[in-house]
């Protein structure tokens, strides 16, 4: 069990075990995946297979989290190179998240409401449970349907900063049932660890200043080490924001 947010395997069973004040119903294992072979050796050696289907995955959805970024920076008119070759390079972390049954699952949340740091988030889920805040609908949660085989992708707050606020990072949650154990595999691509992610300067004018601090994947470690995210009064990319 870890509550040291900067160890590149974690498991637990909340956000930071022993010091946030509210508990949430998941266990999780946690880790970096990107080079796969700077890490692999540090995975669970068990169950036995492990390292070599979940490296299967990873550098799978990796390639994917790669094209994605691609294709939304051409969408903001800065071509598919902008940052796909730092997103290649940089932090992949896998988390695997497992809810088993809950008595009364009303009372709790398998994870509070949080947007994801990342650039982009691939998710797999294997029974629904996700819920998104639909900002259309008045802040309203609505469950993503589970369609067997298919990948969700979040926005996270990194791309919400490099499209200076064009793209909106997705505040989800996860609800948990009293029937049966659910389990999610979520892959976080960002950049270097300590490169800052800017709002491009393509996208800032007269019009749209410049309307977030740059920040790494490092500043939300030090962030998340600093803070209980799971009281929800307080998000990181709240603290990027100019006002
Ligand atoms: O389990 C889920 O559906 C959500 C997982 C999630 O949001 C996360 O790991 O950041
Ligand atoms: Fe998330």
């Amino acid at each position: 069990m870890s509550d040291d947010v900067h160890k590149p395997v974690r498991y637990g069973t909340s956000l930071k075990d022993g010091v946030d004040k509210i508990q949430f119903w998941r266990v999780f294992l946690k880790h970096y995946a990107n080079p796969l072979n700077d890490w692999v050796q540090c995975w669970p050696e068990n169950p036995p297979t492990y390292r070599e289907h979940m490296g299967a995955y990873s550098s799978e959805v990796q390639k994917l989290g790669v094209e994605l970024t691609g294709a939304i920076t051409e969408s903001l008119g800065l071509g598919p190179k902008y940052v796909s070759d730092k997103i290649e390079q940089g932090m992949q972390v896998i988390t695997t998240n497992c809810y088993p049954p809950c008595p009364q699952p009303r009372l709790t949340l398998g994870l509070p409401p949080h947007s994801d740091y990342s650039c982009l988030t691939i998710l797999l889920q294997g029974s629904p449970g996700l819920e998104i805040m639909d900002m259309q609908d008045g802040g309203s949660w609505k469950l993503v349907p589970n369609v067997d085989g298919s990948l969700l992708v979040h926005i996270g707050d990194h791309l919400e900063v490099l499209s200076n606020g064009l793209y909106k990072s997705v505040v989800h949650r996860a609800v948990v049932n009293s029937q049966k154990t659910r389990i999610s595999i979520a892959s976080f691509h960002s950049l270097g660890l300590d490169e800052k992610m800017e709002p491009a300067f393509q996208l800032v004018n007269e019009n749209h200043p410049k309307a977030y601090k740059g920040s790494s994947f490092r500043d939300f470690l030090n962030f998340l080490s600093a803070n209980d995210i799971g009281q929800g009064n307080i998000c990181f990319l709240d603290t990027l924001k100019i006002e």
